[in-house]
């Protein structure tokens, strides 16, 4: 195959079906709905609002006029990124690099690093490629588009090859098996993002023999089981197709040697846990420890590290930029607008915005609303009104879904509306402008949806629609708009300050944000998270591990951990190493707890930060 068919490759699982009219095209003379109908694109000339100030539009189109565009089209500036604080957490951290060539990767990878044209790596890469390639577990946060794909696709298609020099390849190569074993899986949470990694691998893994293959829902089975049956190294797969997959013996993951979960918390949230623990812990995998896990996110709850590192062994945490901060290339306003003239205000700001974007490509607008009929009835209003609008979300069949998006990124149809299905990960050029018409119910979600814009470097626009019933997120927001040195309405600085009311979870508040590794919240000594069932003995095992690793000898059971024979050595242990919440266990007789009764009474008190021991049944 060559580069250049490598570059076009698309998810073709059917012959493509006549040309496609999108709805603003097949309704071309329908009247109804607001004032501007037939308004896009607006008309030659600045419009009274242009000519009174500089809108925000101009400001992006300045923005974008004065970066570069290289010769496959893609917009790059990574420069953007360089002042980025990092910090990484965890013991032996394998140091940085500068650049690509200063990592061992095989000849064809980077041979195909420079067909993308990356010249140099962004600092999520830096940092996370050589912690991956000294064969250590990560959890990392980076800021939206800034390659976290490249960060866990190249040690893996790296290690793979590495792993392969001077072995005898056996199974998945040349010979056809029903089953199939690959050696790496990485875990996204829905089609569309599944798909486009995929097709950053195939890039990356071209001509270095390693084979990458996709599975996901709603698209048929046996196309992707073939594909399977031809050999596989790496899978890249959505939860549901994978667990079908293994439940009817077509995949087996007994020889995983490499998982990354991309958009790991949303992956570990209560929509997917259940299925990832499922994935993870009970279909043969091999445990923590024997494979190596990656998880990668713009965001990390605490709570979600929490249940995330059931998943690792000895890992690194690493944040590139403020975990779960957006990033300041992203102009963010928000205006004050109530449900009812939503609609309304949506269309005068489309029909003031510029229909071209810089450089012969049109400037994509995404619109995000909360729900899947309201993305309907948004895109069937925008189209009656001259407004080339396409929706995508989950109840639309998978060729709909496909279909909306190539329309979308092609430009052909300039606005789509969207439900969080496509918040994560997309990484689709010129969209130029996100709008939050409804606004998200989570900070952190929107976080994900302002990041379709401004990635790679790149400037972008945000704009937010908020209303009385979204007043909980406003302490939340204002905080995330100055971390990203955004101007803050004084109407929504007010709203923060005078908001009394519940908060829907600890997530809003800010120091919940997950802003760093939750481990170190214990000091420089950590307990790792009880196991969902809150098994007493794991819990046991896990401080083993720990204590294993700090040198010290380690209790074999609850009994032995809970007696006298080892309290003086750790308590001396604690007393001199930590100076925060253990300072106090300085006598043999104060640490440990005496009994289990006496660590839960602690614990539910938080005095360790466990509070949650408790609630789930460890006690
Ligand atoms: N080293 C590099 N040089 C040039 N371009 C790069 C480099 N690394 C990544 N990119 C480009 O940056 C864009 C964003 O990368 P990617 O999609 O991996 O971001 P991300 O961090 O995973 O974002 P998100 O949090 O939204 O999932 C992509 O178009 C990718 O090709």
């Amino acid at each position: 195959m060559a580069w250049a068919d490598v570059q076009n490759l698309t998810h073709q699982t059917r012959p493509s079906r006549p040309t496609y009219l999108p709805p603003h095209l097949r309704q071309l003379g329908a009247r109804g709905g607001c004032s501007n109908r037939n308004s896009f694109p607006p008309p030659a000339g600045p419009s009274f609002n242009q000519r009174q100030r500089a809108t925000p539009y101009d400001i992006i189109t300045e923005k974008l006029e004065q970066v570069e565009l290289t010769d496959n089209g893609n917009v790059i500036n990574l420069d953007a990124y360089e002042d980025v604080p990092v910090e990484a957490t965890g013991s032996d951290i394998p140091l940085a690099v500068k650049s690509f060539g200063e990592i061992e990767m095989c000849e064809a990878l980077n041979e195909n690093i420079k067909r993308r044209k990356y010249v140099k790596p962004t600092p999520i890469q830096r940092h996370a490629i050589p912690i991956v390639m000294a064969r250590r577990d990560l959890m990392a946060c980076a800021q939206t588009g800034s390659g976290k794909t490249a960060a866990f696709c190249f040690p893996i298609i790296s290690r793979i090859l590495g792993d392969r020099f001077g072995q005898v390849v056996v199974s998945g190569h040349g010979v056809r098996t029903r089953i199939a074993y690959p050696t790496a899986l990485i875990l996204s949470p829905t089609r569309e993002l599944s798909c486009q990694i995929h097709d950053e691998a195939k890039k990356f893994a071209y001509q270095t023999g390693v084979k990458v293959v996709v599975a996901y829902g709603g698209a048929p089975i046996a196309q992707q089981l073939y594909n399977l049956e031809k050999g596989v190294d790496i899978l890249v797969a959505t939860p549901g197709r994978l667990v079908d997959m293994i439940e009817r013996e077509r995949v087996s993951l007994k020889m995983i040697k490499y998982l990354a979960l991309d958009e790991a918390d949303r992956m570990l949230d209560m929509g997917f846990e259940h299925q990832i623990r499922k994935i993870v812990q009970q279909m043969d995998m091999p445990p923590p420890g024997t494979r190596q896990t990656m998880l990668f996110s713009a965001t990390f709850p605490d709570d979600i590290q929490r249940l995330a590192s059931d998943f690792l062994s000895n890992y690194i945490f690493l944040t590139v930029g403020k975990v779960g901060s957006s990033t300041d290339l992203i102009a963010q306003r928000v205006e004050l607008v109530q449900d009812m003239e939503k609609r309304c205000h949506l269309m005068k700001l489309l029909s003031t915005q510029k229909a071209n974007g810089t450089h012969g490509k049109p400037a994509l607008t995404l619109v995000f609303v909360e729900t899947k009929r309201g993305a309907d009835a948004l895109e069937h209003s925008l189209s009656m009104n001259g407004f080339p609008a396409i929706a995508i979300h989950g109840d639309k069949v998978q060729r709909e879904r496909e279909r909306a998006l190539r329309s979308f990124k092609s430009g052909a149809t300039p606005i789509l509306v969207a439900t969080d299905v496509a918040s994560r990960g997309l990484d689709i050029p010129h969209v130029a402008h996100v709008i939050n018409f409804d606004f998200p119910k989570d900070i952190d979600d929107y976080v994900h949806r302002i990041g379709r814009t401004g990635r790679a470097g790149n400037s972008g626009m945000a704009t937010a629609f908020f209303s009385d019933k979204n007043m909980p997120l406003a302490k939340a927001l204002v905080e995330l708009m100055q971390e990203a040195k955004q101007e803050v309405p004084t109407w929504l600085s007010h709203c923060a300050q005078n908001f009394v009311g519940s908060v829907r979870s600890t997530r809003y508040g800010r120091s919940k944000f997950g802003g760093s590794d939750f481990r170190s919240s214990q000091n420089d000594y950590y307990y790792p998270s009880t196991n969902s069932n809150g098994d007493a003995n794991s819990f046991v095992d896990t401080c083993a591990d720990v204590y294993n690793a700090g040198g010290y000898a380690a209790p074999t059971s609850f009994d032995n951990y809970a007696s006298a024979g080892d309290r003086s050595s750790n308590a001396d242990y604690y007393g001199a190493h930590n100076p925060g919440p253990y300072a106090h266990y300085s006598s043999a007789d104060d640490y440990p707890p005496a009994n289990i009764d006496a660590f839960a009474a602690r614990s539910n008190g938080n005095e360790y930060g466990y509070g949650s021991i408790v609630a789930s049944g460890w006690d």
